[in-house]
């Protein structure tokens, strides 16, 4: 697989913007004050490239779901500044933050959020319902085809598995055809085999309908499946891995869990 954008926008004088979904610049949050303070992120500066998949990785406390909210506009930043593809999120008021959250953003969460009066059908379009736009029909067509829902379209989220609630999540996040798609551990909560399901479909988004999928994960099997990982410790990001596989992202992983390891 070639690279042709760089994830990590630091030293080039001016990001490649155009080819970015989103990025963050020098973005530091900071949670408490006194004994309490922590400081989640530090200074991060990241860029998302358009029509990949990236993995976010790092020991637990290490920022991972912070850097997710605030790039997705669900947390503001202390400092620094946050882009998705060329509008700044921190020059926008509530009402058209949560706009572009609605109209250019995808989210998938570890807890499915599916509405259980619903079938699956109805929660796939739920947000284009809201938002009184029209389905691009062949477009959600072709995303029900991709998650394998057909048969499944007029049941209840009780009446699926917890893989096949979360292909629904999926798809109703792929359906509005988003800018970007945020994951926060699409896979914590399934078993092995339907977690593979989940990564085998978001990563055909990315390589067939070219989605671009940003995705927070403990799990080195499921950081395989991107393009690239970053990973952070300590609210930094310390490396950047191209084309991973599950063995080599393990190993790097060791290396977090000694002290100070993240500095060498
Ligand atoms: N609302 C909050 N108030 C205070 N501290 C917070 C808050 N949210 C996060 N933190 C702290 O910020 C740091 C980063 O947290 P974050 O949840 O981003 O890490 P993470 O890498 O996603 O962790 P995990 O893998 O365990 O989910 C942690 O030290 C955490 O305790």
């Amino acid at each position: 697989m070639t690279h042709t954008a760089p994830t990590t926008v630091e030293g080039l004088s001016e990001p490649r913007a155009g080819d970015l979904a989103a990025r963050a610049q020098q973005i530091t949050k900071v949670y408490g004050s006194g004994d309490a303070r922590v400081v989640a992120l530090d200074e991060v500066t990241l860029g998302i490239p358009r029509g990949r998949f990236t993995a976010i990785m790092g020991p637990s406390g290490s920022g991972k779901s912070t850097l997710m909210h605030c790039m997705a506009g669900l947390d503001s930043v202390d400092s620094g500044r946050v882009f998705i593809g060329d509008v700044e999120l921190n020059r926008l008021n509530d009402k058209r933050l949560t706009r572009l959250r609605r109209d250019r953003v995808g989210f998938i969460f570890q807890a499915f959020n599916l509405v259980p009066t619903l079938t699956a059908l109805e929660n796939i379009t739920l947000p284009m319902d809201i938002a009184g736009r029209k389905p691009d029909r062949q477009w959600l067509e072709r995303v029900i085809d991709t998650v394998g829902l057909r048969s499944r379209l007029g049941h209840r989220p009780s009446q699926l598995s917890g893989g096949q609630q979360q292909r629904v999540a999926c798809a109703r996040a792929l359906a509005s055809r988003p800018e970007i798609i945020f994951a926060d551990e699409p896979t914590g909560n399934l078993d092995s085999r339907s977690g593979a399901e989940v990564l085998g479909f978001l990563r055909e988004s990315v390589r067939e309908m070219g989605q671009t999928i940003v995705m927070v994960t403990h799990d080195p099997g499921a950081a395989a499946y991107a393009d690239e990982v970053i990973f952070l410790s300590d609210g930094r990001i310390v490396d950047t891995m191209p084309d991973p596989t599950a063995e080599k992202v393990l190993e790097r992983m060791k290396g977090f869990e000694l002290p100070g390891a993240a500095a060498r």
